[in-house]
């Protein structure tokens, strides 16, 4: 038997599936690292966890599977988006790397507008959104003048993990989409958007695609992982890119619904057509020559984990989780606004922070950690609002992610978002969509439909309940008014937090 693995770098920990050729996993291993937010608004993590975290996780898989490294045929990943790692000439890590949910560019995203305006939004489908790259890049270039002159080239997270892997340098098209200096249809860097902001081309590295063989795994990092040199490696995707192919989103009438730290509604665009006026973002797909739209929920999985790092430290996720079912639609009069390191859709707003409304003596933990459900849920309600109003009407979304695990959270989706919601056998949607793009890119299957047939596997279909339906419509429209009345509040107080800062 013959294998790949998929490679799932994400914020939380690193998640590598080993699958074989009929698409089962034969084998699957994880290794967390830490976030490190010195500031409000700031995260940041150091690329050589990530290099150590998916030693681990990949020499854990050979102890629980005893595949022979010499059986793996191909390997490829799946990267958390936009995190910008600056390099010098020799390849060297110049800073920790600025995340995706890192927000302290607010002033960078603005000048970005101010001097480009539509004509960014025409080249990179984007609005510049703190979370993107090119924002960061600026505020290195301001803030830390001898970095910036030290980096010679910049890479993200799963691309600078290939290179350590392989000795080859380049960047991905589906991830370089989300840095925002990239002309989406023209599938190239932007000389344009480079130009109007002092940025020199030779920092852009050479761009491949999802399914490029860019190199073998080199010797040094068989020696250290215990892989083989005879592996073949190819691109990998943007996270969200992946976990579309492996939910098997390869059509324009199904969405993907993802919790992972952050949250994403996302649709598959067959090409550049749809228009969402920057209020969705639109890239590049790891499928060549096609496109993907989505919105983005900051704190998905993140609020659920603050929630239960913060007042249930003791308790399994399981049971904590579980501990929903106690409590009733609305939470016995409570809602959680999820904004708790700002938001980005349907609110472009770093500023915004989270809210519980409601807060009743009456009330219970199990019914705080029922509100945190629900309002993940009502911002991804809004987010499906906007694709509805562009005249998209899914038929079923398929959930992925640590969040897909709860039977509880599936249903509040089919209820919430009033749609069939689909649980697939593996939740590890980006994981697998790596291990696709490696079977594709080795030759396994024509294109990602005839991977897809082989490799997806549904394991469940939750219905929406009427009855949950119309009460969740009424509880939505009262959670919509949490933002503009909170905006305000909450915006003050981070200002009066940040004054405060020792
Ligand atoms: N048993 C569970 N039930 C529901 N949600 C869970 C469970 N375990 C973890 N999660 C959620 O899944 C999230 C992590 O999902 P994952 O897809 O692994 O994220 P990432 O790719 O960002 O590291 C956590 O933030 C947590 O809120
Ligand atoms: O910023 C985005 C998408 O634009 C995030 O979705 C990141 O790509 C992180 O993903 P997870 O770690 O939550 O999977």
């Amino acid at each position: 038997m013959k294998y790949v693995i998929g490679v799932d770098l994400g914020t939380s920990a690193v998640k590598v599936l080993l699958v074989d050729q009929s698409g089962a996993v034969t084998a699957q291993a994880s290794a967390a690292y830490p976030l490190q937010q010195p500031q409000p608004g700031y995260s940041e993590q150091n690329p050589e966890d990530w290099v150590s975290g998916v030693k681990d996780a990949i020499e854990k898989l050979f102890a629980t599977s005893k595949v022979a490294a010499s059986d793996i045929e191909g390997l490829s990943y799946s990267g958390q988006m936009h995190g910008l790692v600056l390099l010098d000439a020799a390849g060297k890590v110049l800073r920790p790397a600025i995340l995706w949910n890192d927000t302290r560019t607010t002033k960078q995203s603005e000048e970005i507008m101010a001097k480009m305006g539509d004509k960014f939004l025409e080249i990179t489908r984007n609005r510049p959104l703190e979370g993107f790259t090119l924002p960061k890049i600026l505020w290195v270039k301001e803030n830390e003048p001898e970095i910036f002159k030290q980096a010679a080239t910049f890479v993200l997270p799963k691309d600078y993990v290939r290179y350590r892997m392989t000795g080859t340098l380049n960047m991905e098209l589906s991830d370089a989409a989300g840095t925002v200096m990239v002309d989406i249809a023209k599938k190239a860097w932007s000389q344009e958007v480079c130009d109007a902001f002092d940025l020199p081309m030779s920092i852009c590295p050479p761009l491949v695609e999802a399914t490029d063989q860019v190199g073998m795994i080199s010797a040094d990092f068989a020696k250290e992982s215990g892989l083989a040199t005879s592996t073949a490696v190819f691109g990998g995707g943007a996270d969200n890119a992946c976990g579309a192919i492996g939910a098997g989103i390869l059509r324009p009438d199904q969405a993907m619904c993802s919790i992972g730290t952050s949250g994403v509604i996302l649709a598959y665009e067959p090409d550049t057509q749809a228009d969402y006026h920057g209020q969705l973002h639109f890239f590049n797909h790891a499928v060549p020559g096609r496109f993907y739209s989505m919105g983005v929920t900051l704190a998905a999985g993140y609020s659920l984990s603050w929630f239960k790092k913060t007042f249930a430290p003791e308790a399994s996720f399981n049971d904590f989780v579980g501990s929903a079912s106690t409590s009733t639609i609305g939470a016995h009069g409570l809602l959680f606004a999820p904004y708790i390191v700002g938001e980005r859709t349907p609110y472009a707003d770093a500023k915004i922070r989270g809210s519980f409304i409601g807060i009743d003596g009456k009330q219970t933990r199990a019914d705080f950690v029922r509100a945190v459900l629900e309002g993940i849920v009502f911002s991804f309600r809004d987010i499906l609002d906007i694709y509805e109003a562009n005249g998209k009407n899914f038929k079923q979304l398929v959930s992925i992610g640590g969040g897909s695990k709860s039977e509880l959270w599936l249903q509040i989706q089919a209820d919430i978002f009033n749609k069939e919601v689909v649980r697939l056998e593996s939740e590890q949607g980006p994981g697998m969509g790596a291990a696709m793009i490696a079977a594709v890119g080795l030759g396994w299957f024509a294109d990602f439909s005839g991977c897809a047939e082989k490799f997806i596997a549904v394991k469940k279909v939750y219905q929406p309940n009427p009855e949950h339906v119309a009460e969740y419509q009424q509880l939505h429209q009262i959670y919509q008014q949490i933002y503009p009345q909170t905006k305000k509040m909450t915006g003050a107080l981070l200002d009066f937090e940040e004054s405060h800062q020792v």
